[in-house]
């Protein structure tokens, strides 16, 4: 299975995405939340920089639901039974998503409250 051809690879990582749509309601959310957050930066035509925060701090918030997502199937997998030890476990996967998480909505909110009394000022001396 190892040193497969970059395509058998990327579909491999693609089929990831689709498990991971499947199952997972908190990717749905997140995915969407990534591409409103894509939509604002194509309404607010940002300097790159911010380009640069938004779409690193949406691929870390989607990477880190893939990985949680991943580390849950594992654990249920092996050990299906209430553990405290998985409890814990389970919870600072969901404390790491929380944390991107907070750290994306941050950026979010700084974006969209520095760039768009520019644009609304764009606006009005077209009128
Ligand atoms: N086997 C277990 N033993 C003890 N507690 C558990 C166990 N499985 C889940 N929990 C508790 O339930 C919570 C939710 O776990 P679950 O596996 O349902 O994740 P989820 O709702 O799919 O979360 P996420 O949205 O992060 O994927 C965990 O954070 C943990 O506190």
């Amino acid at each position: 299975m190892k040193n497969r051809p970059l395509r058998d690879r990327l579909g491999f990582a693609v089929a990831g995405w689709q498990a991971a749509w499947r199952r997972e309601r908190s990717f749905r959310t997140q995915a969407c939340c990534a591409v409103l957050a894509i939509v604002a930066l194509l309404i607010l035509r940002p300097s790159p920089i911010w380009w640069t925060l938004i779409v690193v701090t949406s691929a870390l918030v989607l990477a880190l639901e893939l990985i949680n997502s991943a580390l849950e199937a594992v654990i249920d997998r092996f050990h299906p039974k209430i553990h405290p030890e998985i409890k814990a476990a389970k919870d600072m996967l969901a404390g790491a998503v929380l944390a991107i998480s907070v750290a994306a909505l941050i950026v979010a909110v700084a974006l969209v409250t520095t760039q768009a009394p520019a644009l609304l000022g764009e606006l009005a001396t077209w009128q």
